[in-house]
């Protein structure tokens, strides 16, 4: 069957429309874009057509390039078009050298090959609010149609790195200043000025501009060098893993230097490799992955509607609470932040306060914005006015009896249609709902610090939590931007569950005589935002104690006991609040080694009753990544296994959002099957044997292992709790 289409009409004006339908954003498909070819070719022959409009349908000009043709053109079941047939036999040969001129008329959205095809038109015509950008960096690739080529000469090098390095999309109203589209018009006006456009071009009225060779916005050979190698520079020190924010540069610097057809011709060939690579195929599982986890079997797929929510209760103004509070009053939410006393009340609203300040200095939002904001937010001391709240969320201290009262009193207070929501990151939900009849309502919705900035939110569901109640707080994650997964009830739910091997790993290590900061600095080479170490002083050991121990008692047989940390503690060194922990912090919130450590490691290393291992004193770095991230993935395996998550895509997703792992190396999950299940399983058995029960092999990862499957396959869900 045919991936979308591409329609022509001809008018009796002589204007030929050509309109890219594949919902839902018209991306161009192969069949879309062949379709594309066989239109404008006919376009060009008839004698009644004297100029052409390419536009999308359903108000969306395109999304870009199939993404999800991606792995088909890998393996082989996606017959693969040869290299430049789009972007120069197409657009550079058919469309852009075409006698009769052609105008793009944008609404919705022109993103990636999207706007590439727009380019080659010979004017751009668009809506005040859509969006136009190159993001395909973000999918490990470069622009394929020529986009490299083009966007510099239309704005400028400057900002067309920023477009594609950031694969940040700008608006209409942006793109019409920098020159990129040649008028602004409402959308119901949009294709007949399209239309009137494309005329005044036959008839020379208005000039007919060939992108690719213009020259006048690109910078003399010396200076843009100089602005290429800055933005090399840029780049590397950003994403040092990655390569293809280089060739992008690289491939737009060939067409500056040695002219655009050879441009053209060096960024099909980057292109064809860049979308074979790691990278690429990792990022795009993440594209599909993040858009998969709204879509839950059994909740999502019975055709219930979000019921709208039109008023919020928080409890608790503390660093969870006053977060949330400013996540959902910065879309539009009106909030109502409880606390227990004046003092704590003002605390939490200047918390808040200070969170939206920080986006006015910033220049992310007008004094004016901040007033407006700021007034959706309403500090109080008792649950009268929680009688028209359609949700709460509870933030207070993670104390099981506090929350318990704290739950029977909403359950007197709030309307019973009302979703009661935990912030809780460890306890169980059906004791905090112990006290009340209402474990039908009760949901757990785990945001990650600072609230109003970490994009994933954990939804997390009982047994009793009806679907309504899921699919309503789903709406509500979206509506305030977040990612949510949903997954099972359990102690540290899905994402601490999975990291809490994290910081375990790298304590045994230590104590076996492994370097605390190199452990750190491989990690981080890997590319996650710090190292376990770094990690415990900012959570600060407090809560890292307190975390520990619900482990300990819930998890015994796999949690590794190091008393190093509370030993820290016992001296005042309690992380980055304390100014020591792992590491000394300055003024400015820097960190640095600290010789002293070692005492604390010796101490810890006696009471453990281990002795330095020179093996584990001189880990490679490979060494160091395996012995640190397979016991995380061991224990992804076991909620995988117990159904806490309902696809291992789902973990991918709440180890990249919650956790920082690198998105390039496509999740948790998704990166341990490039090492495969067997390797997996015979290294965590061979430490197992020496260093004990914290590294042995979940049931899961032997049945893989055994039958060569990849942990991401789906299962069988025996003991689901979803
Ligand atoms: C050769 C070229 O240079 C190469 C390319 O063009 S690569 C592609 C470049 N384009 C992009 O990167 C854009 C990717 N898409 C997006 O950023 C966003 O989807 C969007 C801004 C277009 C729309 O966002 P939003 O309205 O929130 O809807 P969103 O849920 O993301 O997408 C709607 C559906 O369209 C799909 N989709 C979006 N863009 C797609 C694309 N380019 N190809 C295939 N499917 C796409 C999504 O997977 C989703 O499918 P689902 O409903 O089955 O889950």
């Amino acid at each position: 069957m045919a991936k979308g289409k591409t329609v022509m009409e001809v008018g009796s004006d002589g204007v030929a429309v050509i309109t890219i339908i594949h919902p839902p954003v018209n991306s161009l498909s192969l069949d879309v874009l062949n379709g594309l070819k066989d239109c404008y070719e006919e376009a060009l022959r008839r004698d009644d057509v004297k100029a052409v409009v390419v536009t999308g349908a359903n108000g969306k000009f395109s999304g870009g390039f199939d993404i999800s043709a991606f792995g088909g053109l890998n393996d082989g079941t996606t017959s693969r078009p040869k290299p430049g047939f789009v972007s120069i036999e197409i657009l550079a040969d058919v469309v852009e050298a075409a006698k009769k001129p052609s105008v793009a008329a944008i609404d919705g959205l022109a993103l990636g090959g999207g706007l590439e095809v727009a380019m080659a038109c010979h004017a751009r015509i668009s809506t005040a609010t859509a969006q136009l950008g190159l993001p395909e960096l973000q999918l490990g690739i470069i622009p394929g149609f020529g986009g490299t080529q083009r966007l510099p000469r239309l704005v400028g090098l400057s900002k067309a790195l920023e477009m594609m390095l950031m694969s940040k999309p700008i608006k209409g109203q942006e793109a019409h200043s920098l020159g990129l589209v040649d008028a602004l018009v409402s959308p119901n006006e949009l294709i007949s000025a399209a239309r009137r456009w494309a005329l005044d071009l036959v008839e020379f009225k208005k000039p007919r501009v060939i992108s690719l060779y213009r020259t006048d916005k690109i910078e003399p050979l010396g200076e843009a060098r100089e602005i290429l190698n800055f933005a090399r520079a840029q780049a590397r020190k950003q994403a040092p893993n990655l390569n293809h924010p280089q060739v992008c540069i690289d491939v737009i610097e060939e067409g500056i230097v040695s002219g655009p057809r050879r441009g053209l011709y060096k960024e099909v060939e980057a292109f064809e490799e860049l979308v074979r690579s790691d990278t690429c195929k990792s990022l795009v599982h993440i594209f599909f992955a993040q858009r998969g986890t709204t879509k839950v079997p059994g909740v999502t797929d019975r055709g219930l509607k979000p019921r709208q929510v039109k008023k919020v209760a928080i409890l608790g103004g503390g660093l969870m609470g006053s977060g949330i509070a400013t996540a959902l009053i910065l879309s539009n939410y009106p909030v109502i932040l409880k606390e227990v006393n004046d003092k704590f009340l003002q605390a939490g609203l200047g918390r808040v306060r200070a969170n939206l300040q920080s986006r006015v200095k910033k220049g992310n939002m007008t004094p004016e914005k901040f007033e407006s904001t700021f007034a959706l937010l309403k500090g109080v001391l008792d649950f009268e006015s929680f009688r028209d709240v359609d949700m709460v969320i509870e933030a207070v201290i993670e104390d099981v009896s506090l929350k318990q009262k704290i739950f029977a009193d909403l359950e007197k207070y709030c309307p019973p249609h009302c979703i009661l929501a935990s912030n809780t990151s460890t306890i169980d939900l059906n004791l905090i709902g112990e006290k009340t009849k209402s474990h039908d309502r009760i949901i757990g919705a785990h945001f990650f610090s600072p609230a109003h900035v970490m994009p994933l939110l954990e939804i997390v569901r009982t047994e009793k939590t009806s679907p309504q109640i899921i699919v309503d707080l789903l709406d509500v994650g979206k509506k305030i931007k977040k990612t949510p997964v949903v997954v099972g009830n359990c102690t540290g739910f899905a994402v601490n569950r999975i990291f809490f091997p994290y910081t375990q790993a790298a304590l045994l290590l230590v104590e076996r005589g492994t370097d605390p900061y190199k452990i750190d600095r491989v990690i981080t080479k890997f590319g996650m935002p710090m190292g376990p170490f770094r990690l415990v002083d900012l959570v600060g050991f407090g809560v890292a104690i307190a975390t520990g121990g619900q482990f300990v008692l819930n998890f015994p047989d796999r949690t590794y006991k190091s008393m190093l940390i509370p030993l820290m503690q016992e001296d005042k060194r309690a992380g980055e609040t304390t100014r020591k922990g792992f590491y000394l912090y300055d003024d400015r919130r820097k960190a640095s080694p600290d010789p002293e450590i070692k005492n604390y490691i010796e101490k810890a290393r006696n009471m453990a009753g281990v002795s330095v291992d020179p093996k584990l004193a001189k880990l490679s770095d490979k060494d160091i990544i395996e012995m640190i991230f397979f016991p995380v993935v061991n224990e992804a395996c076991r909620v995988l296994a117990e159904g806490i998550a309902v696809k291992a895509a789902d973990l991918d997703i709440a180890a990249v959002m919650g956790m920082g792992f690198p998105p390039y190396r496509g999740g948790i999950m998704f990166w341990a099957d490039t090492y495969g299940s067997k390797y997996i399983y015979s290294r965590l058995q061979e430490w197992a044997s020496i260093y004990g029960g914290f590294f042995k092999p979940s049931e899961y990862l032997a049945d893989r292992a055994a039958k060569g499957a990849p942990l991401s396959a789906p299962i069988e869900q025996t003991k689901s709790r979803l």
